[in-house]
């Protein structure tokens, strides 16, 4: 099953309200799809998010990532040894995960057709079934409420609140949700760097003591202030989850080693794709470190990319694969199901497309 081909295009999605967190404000999926034809006519199919105030990406910079430097180098490449072709894809361009991490899911896509199994069953086959939670943007809190009730009545019980854009309005906004949805419904706060060290100490210790239960809190501080994540996890009850901080099994290794996080958010277009974030998590396993699957804005193909590798691992327990849920309409047809909170696993080859 040799690679004949890889081709690049377009996905695109308008979101159901405007996705707003401290770092941007989205109004329409954008991203690059990718597939990879094989000389036995099958085709992997893979999806890029150009996040670039994360991964520094852009449409135009994964497109040439991968027609110009990636594709050269992996035509005529036997899809049966996957790990030299991953190694290649990693090797051959500094950092553009996302980039990678399109090409990877489809060539694991590609893997799994060959030996005719559903991914996540070669991956380990774990669960069957994941239950997502959804995010609330970050608005005034009369927004957040309205947001986080409808959600519920969406038939969600765990909501992602993005706070961090305007910090003195944050114990307020959180306070007011948790109010309106009750005491169970799990709130997961996502600060996206937006806070400093001691106001997030300051803001989680208020909650806390206002007997506000938040299940976690994702990256209080910005990425590269290891020392300030570690303040933040040592002074606060809180489970503490990196997301930004973390892209490559070396960084996980670091906040693990620092004890700057409790939890580690890994998502495929900070790992660069599917083996990355099979390293990460034997790390996290190893070291007893509970992780998240997470997304960027991203539709059902990566999603379910990423559904796949969570549902083939114990220590992936909470699940941010909120992309589908948040478009008006998922443009992808197939694949695993996604029904309200849960995400049901199918028994079709690959990523199952
Ligand atoms: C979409 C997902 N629930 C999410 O919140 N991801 C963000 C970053 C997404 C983006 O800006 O596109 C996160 O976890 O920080
Ligand atoms: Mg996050």
């Amino acid at each position: 099953m040799k690679i004949t081909n890889v081709k690049v295009g377009l996905v695109e999605a308008p979101l159901i309200t405007p996705f707003k967190t401290a770092l941007r404000t989205v109004h329409s999926i954008q991203n690059v799809m990718v597939t990879i034809h094989t000389d036995n006519g099958q085709i992997g199919i893979g999806e890029a998010a150009p996040t670039h105030v994360i991964t520094g990406e852009t449409i135009s910079s994964i497109q040439f990532a991968i027609e110009q430097v990636i594709a050269p180098l992996i035509n005529g490449m036997d899809i049966a040894e996957i790990a030299v072709i991953c190694d290649r894809v990693d090797s051959c361009l500094y950092q553009n995960t996302s980039a990678k991490a399109a090409v990877e899911i489809a060539l694991y896509d590609l893997w799994a057709k060959k030996y005719n199994a559903p991914l996540y069953e070669l991956l380990g086959g774990y669960q069957k079934s994941l239950t997502t939670d959804i995010t609330i943007s970050v608005n005034d809190h009369a927004e957040m409420v309205q947001d986080s009730l409808e959600a519920v009545k969406r038939g969600f019980s765990i909501l992602k609140v993005k706070v961090g854009k305007d910090p003195a309005g944050d114990v307020d906004r959180i306070l007011k949700i948790r109010e309106a949805v009750g005491p169970n419904i799990v709130l997961r706060i996502d600060a996206n760097q937006g806070w400093t060290p001691k106001q997030a100490v300051s803001i989680i210790g208020q909650l806390e003591d206002a007997g506000v239960q938040m299940e976690l809190v994702e990256q209080p501080v910005h990425y590269s202030d290891l020392a300030g994540m570690q303040y933040v996890t040592n002074h606060t009850l809180t489970p503490i989850l990196a997301d930004e901080s973390v892209f490559s099994p070396k960084q996980a290794i670091e906040v693990i080693e620092k004890r700057a996080a409790d939890l580690i958010n890994i998502k495929l277009m900070k790992t660069g794709g599917i083996s990355k974030a099979l390293q990460i998590a034997n790390i996290a396993q190893a070291s007893g470190v509970e992780c998240m699957i997470g997304c960027m804005l991203e539709t059902k193909i990566s999603v379910s990319a990423a559904a796949h590798f969570a549902a083939a691992h114990k220590i992936v327990t909470k699940v941010d694969l909120d992309g589908p849920s948040l478009c008006v309409k998922d443009p992808i047809v197939g694949g695993p199901i996604f029904e309200g909170e849960t995400i049901q696993m199918i028994e079709r080859a690959g990523l199952g497309f």
